[in-house]
Formats: structure tokens, sequence, C-alpha cells
């Protein structure tokens, strides 16, 4: 039977998190040290540790079926490589900065600009769209250094915080992209490829959607269980079950992670007491 080759970044900001996602969909592998190419016990597939800018032409080439990469890596060298799925992690953009002291009315004052960028084809599809005529200095990395040792006027390059922006005397002008990880397929999977590949995104799907949900229960007196109800909807109605003191029940529902502190007070006006919030593992629907 043939194994689906997933890439992920050897070492970096993808590394980490690509190998929990893993775990979490229950493909073990034995990362040995300086290993680049490891199979998963149990499951047919097969990882390969690669640096995050060479995944693009691996995937067009069908050496590897799929890949969890930056989609900011895509769109400056993916063509035709298509997303199953964002990940919801490396959460970054890609920026336009410019000296701090220096004035900034519009796109159009990148004319004759000399830019630093590890993203050129990005940065010149974005010029292109706006009519501005640029030059681009190609370096792969410190670019934020770019300005002040005379290399450029202007960079091009990934914010997170802003905070290298912020060390180096630089204000963001510009957005031209947001990026997080994504999973990455290559054009050319075969179909018994695609059917490995479904059940990994079914996977990967349970575990994001239990990763931004919570499971709540609370008591309540059994009057207010109704308007208790009608604050949290759950995945398909809440539990109610009765407590072993007479007029009082739990309830248990599902909340996504990001709505649980606005209804909070309204649970507790509603008399809510005992309210417990644990994380969820795993969401099948
Ligand atoms: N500061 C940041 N905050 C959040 N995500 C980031 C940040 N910097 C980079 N990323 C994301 O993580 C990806 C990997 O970045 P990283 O710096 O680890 O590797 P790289 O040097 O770009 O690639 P390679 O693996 O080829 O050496 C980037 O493509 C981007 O999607
Ligand atoms: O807005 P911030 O939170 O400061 O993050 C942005 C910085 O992070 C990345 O660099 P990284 O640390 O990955 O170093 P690298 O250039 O060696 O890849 C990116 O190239 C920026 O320099
Ligand atoms: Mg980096």
């Amino acid at each position: 039977m043939s194994k689906l080759r997933i890439a992920i970044q050897k070492s970096g900001r993808l590394n980490e998190d690509s190998m929990a996602i893993l775990k979490d969909i229950g493909i073990y592998i034995d990362n040995g040290k300086d290993q680049l190419k490891a199979s998963a016990k149990g499951f047919p597939v097969e990882v390969f540790y690669l640096r995050n800018g060479d995944i693009p032409q691996y995937l067009k080439d069908g050496v590897v079926d799929a890949a969890i990469i930056g989609e900011n890596v895509l769109i400056e060298n993916g063509n035709g490589i298509k997303i199953a799925e964002k990940l919801g992690f490396s959460s970054c953009r890609v920026c336009i900065a410019i000296p701090k002291s220096a004035k900034y009315s519009g796109v159009q004052d990148l004319e004759g600009k000399r830019i630093a960028t590890s993203y050129p084809n990005t940065v010149q599809d974005y010029l292109d769209k706006k009519g501005v005529k640029a030059e681009l200095h190609i370096i792969n990395g410190s670019v934020e250094i770019a300005p002040s040792i005379g290399l450029a006027d202007v960079i091009c390059d990934i914010v997170s915080s802003g905070s290298t922006l912020f060390k180096n005397n630089l204000k963001e002008v510009e957005t031209i992209l947001k990026s997080e990880a994504v999973l990455a397929v290559s054009p050319k999977l075969s179909e018994e490829k695609q059917a490995i590949l479904d059940r990994i995104l079914f996977r990967i799907q349970s575990v994001l959607k239990g990763r931004e949900s919570k499971y709540i229960l609370l008591n309540a007196p059994n009057d207010k269980i109704q308007d208790i109800i009608n604050v949290l909807p759950g995945m398909k109605s809440p539990t109610v079950l009765p407590l072993a003191e007479a007029g009082w029940s739990s309830v248990h529902s599902v909340i996504s992670k990001n709505q649980f502190w606005n209804v909070i007070d309204e649970l507790k006006a509603n008399g809510a007491q005992g309210i417990l919030v644990c994380p969820i593992e795993k969401m099948v629907l």
C-alpha cells in the first residue's frame, strides 16, 4: 500500500506546531535527531523534514504529496498548489515598512524606491497592481536591517508582534497579505493518496474544532434552566441532568472558546453556579 508523503519544516517557527498537530491526529513518528524522513506508526504516512522555502517545488514535482507550510510561501512561490485546510497557527502578515522618520502618504510614495525583501514575487505583484515601479533587492534574512545599513529605503517582510520593526526604527505602512500555517496539497496527488489525505483532513478538522471549543458544565435552579439554555446553544441541545439536591440541575454544553467570556455574566445573572470550563481534545461532528 502506498504512503502519503507529508513535508513539515525541519526546524523553525512551524516545526513544533506541525509536530503537535500530527501527534493530535494520531500520526506518531520517532523523530530521531537529524532524521530527515520518518514513517508513522500504524498509519500510511511518511514525514519529510524540509526547509519551508523548498517545499513548494517538492509539491509541484509531486515528490511530496502534502505539506504544512506558511501560506505566504505558497503565495510567493506556489502556483497550482491547493490549500486543503488552514491550520490556525503561525499567523503573521507580509508588510511594507519604512523608516519611522520618513513621510508616507500612500503607495505612490514607493515609486523609484529600493525595496529589500525575501518575497520578491509577492512584492512585484503588489506593485504591478498599484502601478508603482520600484527596485527590488532580494535578501534571505534580517531584512529589517537593510534601511539602516543603506541597502534599501523600504523593506517588505513578515510582521507578527511588530517588535522587530520597532527595534529597527521602522513603521508598517502597507499590509500586502495575511498568512497562517496551512495544509497544502500537490497537484499530482493520485486517487489512492487522496483517500489517505481525506482521512487526515477529517482528523485535522476534528482537532481544530476541538481547539476552538470548550466544554462547559454548570449547576442552576430548575426554574432558570430554560434561560440558561437560551444563552448556551450547544452542539445539538445542551444536556440537563438532575442533581442530588432537589430543585437543581447540571447543564453540560459546548461553547466557542471566544464566546465564553461574553456569556459568563449572563450565566451568573441567571443563577448559574459552580461553572467549569474544560478543554476539548477532539470534536467529531
Ligand atoms: N514572527 C512570526 N510570527 C508568526 N509566524 C511567522 C513569523 N515569522 C515567520 N512566520 C511564519 O512561519 C514560517 C516559517 O518561518 P521561519 O522563519 O521559521 O522559516 P524560514 O526561514 O522562512 O524558512 P526555512 O524553513 O526555509 O528556513 C513563515 O513562512 C511564516 O509563514
Ligand atoms: O513582528 P515580529 O513578532 O517581531 O516578527 C517578525 C520577524 O519574525 C521573522 O523573523 P524570524 O525571527 O523568523 O527570523 P529569520 O529572519 O531568521 O527567519 C520575520 O522575518 C521578522 O523578522
Ligand atoms: Mg523567519
